[in-house]
């Protein structure tokens, strides 16, 4: 079900950005399910017009089942649509751990997705693992930014960004951008995060600049443990430093992906 826009309109016009759809689904393997169609037809929307197709994943929970229903998809070939050696894959954030570590969002979505789908080597841009001989994270963040730029066209600071997907924590993080923290501020494109309050500690982010350069955005968000922040973010309760979810947004759309639970404090739900 789609929500009206009501105060999110206002609130979108105010910040030059969409007005954000809200799109929920009852549970979290519909809407796992039902992102994974629709990014399909997003990705595969990008090729018709462009011949290649660009995409930034996300880690966590909900981001990896959608990864898996995608996945899904493309062992199914009458429904699939995309070519996936015409797909570049970024990451909105990655964990600062060796390449084998459980907690590497490389990790998850290449097992879930990207091995499986076959999408080629030279399209996967990986943040560095810690063990990939970069030393300290700020080096690894300043080498995704130069593989960033120069993935983007002449005079451009980054590369089309077809969909970004976003997922949140309950305190409202975004990509490893946490509340009250310096990377709320930080106009880079790409930082490294020390002291995270979620393990592990340090980590590599894009930020607002580079995630707000997307055409489309997409925040995926499951479980009640989150409704509080989804309310207060799309009713312009909080400002992006207290709540980095209320500061993202795509140039052309702004979608929040719920399932019923996370939409439970929103009016009109539950
Ligand atoms: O640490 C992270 O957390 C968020 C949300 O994860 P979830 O398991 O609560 O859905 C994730 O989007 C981010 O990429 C990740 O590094």
């Amino acid at each position: 079900m789609t929500l009206p826009p009501e105060d999110r309109a206002a609130r979108a016009a105010a910040a030059g950005s969409p007005t954000p759809d809200v799109v929920v689904e009852p549970d979290a393997d519909r809407l796992a399910r039902a992102v994974a169609t629709a990014l399909v037809a997003r990705l595969a929307a990008a090729q018709a017009v462009h011949g290649t197709a660009t995409v930034v994943l996300t880690g966590g929970g909900i981001g990896t089942a959608v990864l898996e229903r995608v996945a899904d998809l493309v062992r199914e070939p009458a429904r699939e649509r995309v070519d996936w050696t015409a797909v570049d894959v970024w990451w909105g954030d990655e964990r600062w751990v060796p390449a084998d570590d459980g907690d590497r969002n490389e990790l998850g979505a290449r097992r879930a997705l990207l091995d499986p789908a076959g999408v080629p080597a030279e399209r996967v841009h990986a943040v560095p693992a810690s063990d990939a001989g970069f030393g300290e994270p700020e080096d690894a963040a300043a080498w995704y930014a130069d593989q960033l730029a120069a993935a983007a066209p002449e005079g451009q600071p980054l590369p089309r960004i077809d969909l970004l997907l976003l997922g949140m924590g309950p305190e409202g993080h975004v990509a490893s951008v946490f509340p009250g923290t310096p990377a709320v501020s930080d106009e880079r494109a790409v930082f490294a995060v020390r002291d995270c309050p979620k393990p592990p500690p340090t980590r590599v982010s894009l930020g607002f600049s580079a995630i707000n350069a997307a055409e489309e955005v997409w925040l995926l968000v499951s479980g009640a443990a989150k409704a509080p922040a989804v309310a207060r973010a799309l009713t312009g309760g909080a400002t992006p430093e207290e709540l980095p979810a209320a500061g993202v947004h795509g140039r052309r759309a702004t979608r929040w992906l719920l399932d019923a639970e996370a939409a439970g404090e929103l009016a009109g739900q539950g």
